[in-house]
């Protein structure tokens, strides 16, 4: 089996194709899967090859990249139209993360500037912001490292929820990275790491991630969380995000809701780390975020193998939920700790990146 070389990331794009690692082998086979279109690439979102709304974004960014490039128009307006038929191929994959809509909206927004080029001229731009993207992130997650690693105190106990890590994202991660950079200033943390039923992502993902890093971990189910909240044992809970509504309502895996009520209950920090990427403020509030319902057999057989139930069972498989934001502590984005009031704070960050963003293009940075 090989092996996550140091550096290497979760999705890019290489000799005309995108590649990924499958993390639905992870973490007994390691394989590299390689994708020539954008059905591909919508189907390995939506069965989650690749998962994590910043990693779905990528993917999605280089899904169009795929579509302008296997386009046979003619004309730069015939070529839009494949795009927005490969736009809305990708946007059906996922529902909940909106990261995966922030990067088709990027990624449609520049080939429509440059309707009036050559169509080459748009497939390369096209492939060129896809990399951007993926490099923005891995530089974003960084930036948000460094300001939550700020909020760990030495030898802290951690709970963290599903899995934001290198895996899902482009490099590094955003939970999972500031536990990373909180380790590599020597602060002697340790991580309860929840399993995170029914897809394991924390089992699978979050423990081989962090045993790479060499970062003291322990593997706990689930439905130990509150114990160990209740007992003293956690100092703070931190946890990724696919969705954060206008008001600061967060979208996350399952589960996630649950951990904050015992969190506040038992007074204990509550912190989401997720970049502006997944802020979303044409939603206004967590009722309003789309949730996506996967296979009850995701719950029936672990890992679509082992079935534990009863032939023939009812069963439900709500893939995220909705964390109020007033049991949210704080919200670490890549331009600084977002704290309450959140409409006015989430906008103001979102604005600052978007202007960012135009300055750079405007200076050809980018
Ligand atoms: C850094 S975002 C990670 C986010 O995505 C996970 O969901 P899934 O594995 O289904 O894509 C989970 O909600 C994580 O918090």
């Amino acid at each position: 089996m090989g092996q996550k070389e140091a550096h290497m990331r979760t999705v890019w794009w290489e000799d005309g194709v995108v590649k990924m690692i499958d993390q639905r082998l992870l973490p007994h086979q390691f394989e590299i899967v390689a994708f020539d279109n954008e059905h591909d690439v919508a189907r390995a979102i939506r069965e989650m090859y690749i998962r994590g709304a910043p990693a779905i974004g990528a993917a999605a960014g280089f899904g169009m990249a795929l579509a302008a490039q296997r386009s046979q128009a003619a004309t730069t307006e015939d070529l839009l139209n494949d795009l927005r038929t490969a736009y809305d191929v990708l946007y059906a994959s996922r529902p909940t993360a909106v990261n995966l809509r922030w990067a088709l909206d990027r990624m449609m927004a520049l080939a429509t500037s440059l309707r009036e080029q050559p169509h080459q001229v748009v497939r390369d731009a096209l492939v060129a912001e896809a990399q951007r993207i993926a490099d923005e992130d891995i530089e974003t997650n960084q930036r948000m490292a460094r300001y939550g690693a700020e909020l760990v105190p030495e030898g802290a106990n951690i709970l963290h929820h599903c899995n934001t890590g290198g895996l899902a994202t482009v490099d590094w991660g955003t939970a999972l990275g500031v536990i990373r950079m909180a380790h590599e200033q020597g602060k002697n943390i340790h991580v309860w790491v929840d399993e995170t039923r029914p897809r394991l992502q924390g089992a699978r993902l979050t423990a081989w991630e962090l045993m790479q890093w060499g970062v003291p971990m322990t593997l706990i189910a689930d439905n130990a969380a509150g114990y160990l909240m209740w007992s003293g044992q956690v100092d703070l809970v931190t946890v990724g995000a696919d969705r954060i509504a206008a008001n600061g309502d967060v979208a996350n895996k399952i589960g996630t809701y649950k951990l904050a009520v015992v969190a506040k209950e038992n007074n204990i920090p509550f912190y989401v780390v997720a970049p502006t990427s997944t802020i979303d403020l044409q939603t206004p509030t967590g009722r309003d975020i789309p949730i996506e319902e996967r296979d009850p057999r995701e719950v029936t057989h672990v890992l679509g193998q082992c079935n534990i139930a009863p032939e023939g069972v009812n069963a439900y498989n709500p893939a995220f939920d909705i964390t109020p934001h007033e049991l949210v502590t704080a919200i670490i984005t890549e331009y600084g700790v977002v704290r309450p009031p959140y409409e006015e704070n989430l906008r103001r960050v979102v604005e600052q990146a978007e202007a960012d963003r135009k300055a750079r293009q405007a200076s050809g940075s980018v």
